[in-house]
């Protein structure tokens, strides 16, 4: 039987190793990349509980294990982290000369339309196949909590209120909060699943979010300084939606903070402490 992984990379990151792998996806069908930080905890005899982490646009599996600085605190919680590319990619792999269309934009959604559909399946990529490859293969736990930036912000929410019972904790950097409602958004739906509000509501955050049954603790800081504030992320419309569902969202705002990853590498610890309190006992 052929190897299921493909090592990349592996370094020696804060006591544990941050990896880099190769695999063929059969949802996606294509070659795909992920990174996975195994902190010292996880050995052949124990297994640990996993963040997935969702990058933004134009983002590979290398954005947030390069620029995020979160090794540290993941080793010393003892928590797995798991990095997917954003989406399918190949010469085969329909793609648009726009950054926030196709490849690198696939906004973690299962595309109806064509030529979408044929590898657009990010959903089923992140939530069900990621999943029982690094369970399967590497010492992870079935005990999952997601995260995301912007475009992966918007994918750590919509899976895990799309998936309830599957997440034990939800954190999102600068989220796009309501993409039937904004540019970025509305781009891309119109483009993977058609000229269809009833499809659009069922990937958008705040739409589900005043629907959930299901609370899950939800961490969300955004920076007053980020250039895409106001024109695409509206994160006042996730706000008013867990105020009329009673849902525990903690929605923090920071002075002076924008879009980039110095965001993120100062509050990442945070984050992660956020996930260890649901994922860790
Ligand atoms: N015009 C920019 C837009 C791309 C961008 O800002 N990407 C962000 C995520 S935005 C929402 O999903 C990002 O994370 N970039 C990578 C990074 O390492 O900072 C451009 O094309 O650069």
């Amino acid at each position: 039987m052929p190897e299921l992984l493909t090592p990349l990379s592996a370094n020696r990151a804060a006591g544990g190793w941050q990896h880099r792998f190769a695999h063929r996806s059969a949802v996606l069908d294509c070659d795909m990349k992920f990174a996975v930080y195994l902190p010292p905890q996880a050995t052949a005899h124990h297994k640990v509980p996993v963040l997935y982490w969702l990058s933004g646009l134009t983002c590979t599996e290398e954005n947030f294990i390069q620029k995020a600085g979160a090794q540290r605190m993941a080793a010393q919680l003892g928590l797995a982290i798991v990095c997917p590319d954003t989406s399918p990619r190949g010469d085969d792999v329909a793609n648009d000369p726009g950054y926030d269309l196709g490849q690198g934009a696939g906004f973690y959604l299962n595309a109806t339309q064509a030529p979408w559909a044929a590898h657009y399946r990010m959903h089923d990529y992140v939530v069900h196949e990621l999943p029982a490859l690094v369970e399967a293969e590497l010492p992870i736990l079935p005990v999952r909590g997601i995260a995301g930036h912007s475009m992966g912000g918007h994918g750590a929410l919509t899976l895990a209120l799309r998936n309830p019972g599957r997440y034990q904790s939800i954190s999102a950097f600068a989220p796009i909060c309501h993409p039937s409602a904004t540019p970025w958004g509305q781009k891309a739906f119109r483009a993977y699943l058609g000229d269809h509000p009833d499809a659009w509501r069922e990937w958008d955050a705040s739409l589900l979010l005043a629907q959930a049954r299901d609370p899950v603790p939800t961490l969300v800081d955004q920076g007053d300084a980020d250039e895409f504030l106001a024109r695409e992320l509206q994160p006042e419309a996730l706000e008013n939606a867990a105020r009329s569902a009673g849902y525990p969202l903690t929605l923090r705002r920071h002075a002076g903070y924008d879009h980039s990853y110095y965001f993120i590498a100062s509050l990442i610890d945070e984050h992660l402490q956020h996930h260890a309190r649901a994922l860790i006992k």
